[in-house]
């Protein structure tokens, strides 16, 4: 019998291809073949980060969606998606005649992905890079439970999980969402379950573990959940292989974007230094960033600040930071920096962040406790968890620069809340590791969808 081969459809964004790549690299272990799958755009970005040769086993396709640039800031979203609908439905339609896939998994902004495997009469799966909460959310929320979230109440109760308020759902089912995005989250879970059997659970790969998420990975019955995460590179986990440290496929990095991080950090004392970084995808306004500059310079401690912007865009941000001097003396601002060796550095004391769901899994299995500042997608679900499910960290209330302060003090102070969540991280840290390790839960969830595949 030849080897498996499992095409993996992948949305051009840092926060689906990071955890398909780490996903890649457990299947290339367990000597199945893969071909990566996504937009021109990302594969150019990716081979400019990373220079290493692919390993044997893994290739990259590549279609044009139209934005071989990127969608730039500003530009018509809806038709972003629509034209990387069409043009990637076609091009995985070629790739999956030519090749001798035996699977597909696919990231889920590329749902349309999974029709075509059907027509092909391919098996998928769905990679969801959210945490299962948020997917039961949704899955409740189009399946008769939508009139409390609708009538905007603030104790919505959903079956399996705890009360939530306005602020916790996904930013997509608040009532003053735009219904579209709405019809897109619908449309994609019934393209998930179209693809059921009769008598069949839809299998999704959750980039979670059972400690983390028991309950929820177990919530809906018509489908199959299995946590395989934390999908980070094992030298962070057991360290088996020292060389894994990063994902291999960033976005926004050079070779020689050396931003000096590293040194820097090595020269702060343990526990000590203040993390700040809203994602890949986040531009924050400049009330925010303001309010920000604010909280930092209030705490005097010492910050590493990740102040995204895209390279076509002006100079401004730090520069236009009315207190740019100040800040200058006390921390380090940067654009881009290699956030795993960030929070695996002994001098971060905490992470203040938007909750993206890699930021979240990176911090939990590092054991840095948070400061959630959530902004919008299942980044408020994210924030909930972290606080009050899991309990390794706070979450900002809104209120600008002084409660952003109060919330970092909390957690770095060595008070009594300081102490309790940091306890917590270091527990989902070691949790976390062992979900991964052999014959941990997440290891045992992959080997058991290999053998279904
Ligand atoms: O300077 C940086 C900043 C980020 N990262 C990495 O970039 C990824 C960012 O992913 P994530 O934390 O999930 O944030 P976003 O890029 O904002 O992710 C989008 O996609 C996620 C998955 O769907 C959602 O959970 C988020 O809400 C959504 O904003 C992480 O792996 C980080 O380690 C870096 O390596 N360097």
């Amino acid at each position: 019998m030849g080897r498996r081969r499992v095409v993996l459809a992948t949305f051009p964004a840092q926060g689906h291809i990071n955890p398909a790549l780490q996903f890649a690299k457990r299947l290339l272990n367990a000597g199945t073949d893969v071909t990566f799958f996504t937009s021109v755009y990302a594969s150019r970005r990716m081979a400019i980060s990373s220079a290493a040769a692919s390993p044997p086993g893994l290739d990259f396709v590549s279609f044009s969606d139209g934005y071989d640039d990127g969608l730039k800031p500003g530009g018509d979203s809806g038709r972003y998606m629509s034209e990387m609908k069409s043009h990637g439905r076609e091009a995985l339609r070629g790739l999956l005649l030519r090749t001798d896939a035996t699977f597909l998994v696919y990231s889920h902004l590329f749902s349309w992905a999974a029709e075509v495997a059907r027509d092909a009469h391919l098996p998928s799966a769905l990679l969801w890079v959210e945490p299962a909460t948020v997917l039961c959310i949704y899955h409740f929320y189009f399946n008769g439970h939508a009139a409390a979230a609708d009538a905007g109440s603030d104790d919505i109760r959903l079956p399996h999980l705890p009360p939530l308020r306005q602020r916790d759902l996904p930013t997509f089912l608040l009532p003053e969402a735009p219904e579209r995005f709405k019809s897109m989250m619908r449309e994609k879970l019934e393209t998930l379950d179209a693809g059921r059997a009769e008598n069949e659970k839809v299998k999704v790969l959750v980039n979670t573990f059972d400690a983390l998420e028991p309950d929820e990975l177990r919530a809906v019955d018509r489908y199959e959940l299995m946590g395989i995460g934390p999908l980070i590179p094992t030298a962070y986990l057991d360290g088996r292989d020292p060389s894994d440290i990063s994902y291999g496929g960033d976005l926004f990095r050079t070779p020689e974007d050396d931003c000096g991080c590293a040194s820097w950090l090595d020269a702060q004392a343990p526990s000590s230094v203040v993390y700040v970084s809203f994602g890949s995808v986040l531009k924050l306004q400049k009330e925010q960033m303001e309010g920000i500059a604010e909280a930092l310079l209030a705490c005097a401690r010492p910050f590493l600040w990740v102040i995204r912007r895209n390279e076509d865009e002006e100079e401004e941000d730090e520069e236009e930071l009315s207190l740019a001097m100040e800040l200058g003396k006390l921390g380090k601002m940067v654009r881009w920096c290699a956030q795993l060796e960030i929070l695996g550095h002994g001098a971060v004391g905490c992470f203040v962040t938007h909750c993206g769901w890699n930021s979240a899994v990176e911090s939990l299995s590092l054991g840095v406790p948070v400061v959630a500042v959530p902004q919008w997608f299942d980044q408020g679900t994210n924030a909930k968890l972290m606080e009050d499910a899991w309990g390794c960290g706070v979450r900002v209330g809104g209120g600008g620069g002084g409660e952003l302060r109060r919330c970092i003090e909390m957690v770095m102070d060595g008070g009594e809340k300081s102490r309790v969540v940091r306890e917590n991280a270091r527990k989902w840290k070691d949790l976390a590791r062992e979900a991964m390790a052999d014959n941990g839960s997440s290891f045992n969830n992959i080997h058991a969808f290999l053998q279904q595949i």
